[in-house]
């Protein structure tokens, strides 16, 4: 059309360091960051303090596109990286806390990092890593060591020769540096892993401008008005903090950074900071759940209307209730790393609630509509690609398009094209539409049982176990059967202090499932979890068809 003008005044490419900025006009003497009892900033110290950094970077020859690693857990210092690495130009890929040292060799090794900041309560592991590298000729990276910023902690410092620590870059940093914007908004700010559940963890590239949107997004999906107070206790490595370290910036809200989660942590923060919001996976609802009574009861009266944003499997109903019960607002989510986090949300509805007119356990494991910001949300048949019908039975896999999903798998072309061929992000879980366009997801086509000519999910069988009054944690994955192809076997872990038998389990069970989906077997014991504590289904497998006669255990 004549007339349209392109240039930089009306196309700025999109990257959330605009959020920063502006954070440090608009919201300037608002606090950002809380950190233990000493710790606070100011909009506009975190946007000075991240210029520093990003100074530092550049005089260290970090280059555009160069990969920097952060270890460390949700301190005040890895939220300044998520800007201040972007600001460098560079890309920031926060590892997982909980990697040993030949995974974190392998991640470091794969991401070519050129330098990587670390916690100092971390600095063992890296070593290990670094010298795993060194064996196998790689350059390893150089290292800052973060230390603890909050002086009055009681925790013991571990000095360990390092190349700098972090206060000496922000003082090296220069505070009128130039901020390098990317030049295109599809240029990678960050590389995340997967959890490695059904199989190595993958690197998955994030643009300037789905994190920008994704950041958006958050922001509606959790309901948050103008300068929330959010409780960091979602890991920063997960998704960024699935976008709310950036998010928070754009709504100019107070960072309460944690070293550490616990209930007696949640409930006294809650009630000093006036937190308004936090998020994690679901055994965050277990861990306030099941809080002692001394936590609670010192925060008399407890603020209510706190909402909580859980993704992942919900534990079992007594725990929801509880949690409700105790004045949170419960949201489930569900999504994966590839779409920056949580791509569906909803509300945790009461009971009381009358204007819902289906069954509370059946709302539950409904993942909800699609979000503002995703194009589309639907289950297809992988192989036609049609759309499957909205009936509540038709099994299809969960797909995804918009602009809020990655870029791709980092050096790995083939399977990202793999997993995004025709026009749509294929998620690898298997799900159902109901007739009002809900989504349920059913399993992950890794995990479903096929026995008999039946689809089982196993979700549903863990969701009947875990209504079990002396079941804490449970898992199902199939086992080999010569009649029917596979049957489900269950791996429970009981609540302290209770004894079941597997004829126990499986009659409970009985009583609520048709017959296929009854386990056949019941293994007690301790559910093998990898470094994100998801369970490892591939290592239960394993453990069965290397056993094929296990019998109940
Ligand atoms: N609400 C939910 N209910 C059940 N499962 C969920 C829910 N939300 C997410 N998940 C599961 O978690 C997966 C996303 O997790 P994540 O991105 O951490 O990697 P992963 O799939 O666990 O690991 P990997 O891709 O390395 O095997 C989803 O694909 C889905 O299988």
């Amino acid at each position: 059309m004549e007339g349209i003008y392109h240039c930089p005044a009306n196309y700025v490419p999109l990257s959330p360091i605009s959020f920063l900025e502006r954070a440090a006009t608009v919201y300037g003497d608002k606090v950002s960051i809380v950190y233990g009892s000493n710790v606070r900033f100011s909009w506009k110290d975190t946007f000075d303090r991240c210029v520093k950094v990003a100074s530092a970077l550049v005089q260290l020859k970090i280059c555009p596109g160069d990969i920097v690693v952060a270890l460390a857990p949700n301190v005040p210092a890895l939220y300044e990286l998520h800007f201040g690495v972007p600001m460098a130009g560079a890309v920031i890929s926060a590892l997982n806390t909980r990697l040993d040292a030949s995974t974190l060799a392998l991640a470091l090794e794969q991401l070519e990092a050129k330098l990587i900041f670390v916690d100092y309560q971390f600095t063992d592991a890296v070593l290990k890593a670094l010298d795993l590298l060194s064996q196998k000729k790689v350059n390893p990276p150089h290292l800052v060591v973060i230390p603890e910023c909050d002086k009055s902690s009681s925790m013991d410092h571990k000095h360990i020769a390092s190349d700098l620590d972090y206060n000496c870059l922000l003082e090296m940093g220069r505070d009128d540096f130039r901020i390098i914007r990317p030049n295109n908004e599809c240029d990678p700010i960050s590389v995340n892993y997967t959890s490695g559940s059904t199989g190595k963890p993958k690197g998955v590239i994030y643009s300037h401008r789905a994190a920008y949107l994704n950041s958006l997004a958050e922001i509606f999906r959790f309901d948050m008005r103008q300068m929330p107070v959010f409780l960091w206790t979602v890991d920063m490595f997960r998704c960024n903090g699935w976008c709310l370290t950036w998010a928070m910036a754009a709504i100019g809200g107070t960072n309460i950074c944690l070293r550490n989660v616990s209930a007696e942590i949640i409930f006294d923060a809650v009630s000093l900071h006036k937190v308004t919001h936090f998020c994690g996976p679901p055994a965050i609802l277990n861990t306030i759940a099941n809080a002692p009574a001394r936590a609670i009861s010192s925060q008399s009266p407890f603020p209510c209307g706190v909402n909580v944003v859980v993704a992942g499997s919900l534990p079992n109903s007594e725990i929801l209730t509880k949690v409700e019960g105790l004045g949170f607002n419960v949201y489930h989510g569900y999504g994966m790393t590839e779409a920056l986090g949580p791509a569906t949300m909803r509300p945790w509805k009461s009971e009381s609630d009358s204007t819902f007119e289906i069954e509370q356990e059946e709302i539950r494991r409904r993942e909800g509509l699609h979000n503002l910001l995703l194009e589309g949300v639907d289950v297809k048949d992988p192989k036609t690609m049609e759309s499957v019908p909205n009936d509540g039975k038709t099994i299809g896999e969960v797909m995804f398009r918009g602009n809020i999903l990655m870029s791709g798998y980092l050096k790995s072309t083939e399977i990202t094209q793999e997993t995004l061929k025709g026009g749509w992000f294929h998620t690898g879980d298997l799900g159902v539409r109901h007739p009002n366009g809900y989504l349920q997801m059913k399993d992950r086509a890794k995990d479903i049982i096929i026995s008999g000519g039946e689809a089982i999910s196993t979700l549903e069988v863990e969701a009947v176990l875990l209504s079990h009054p002396k079941v804490s944690e449970a898992a199902v994955v199939g086992q080999p059967d010569a009649l029917l192809n596979e049957v489900p076997c269950a791996f429970v872990k009981l609540k302290e202090g209770f004894g079941a038998s597997a004829e126990e389990i499986i009659e409970f069970c009985d009583d609520q499932l048709p017959d296929l989906m009854i386990p056949r077997t019941i293994v007690f014991g301790e559910l093998p979890v990898n470094f994100s504590g998801k369970v490892q289904k591939f290592a239960m497998r394993e453990m069965v068809n290397a056993n094929t006669s296990l019998a109940n255990c």
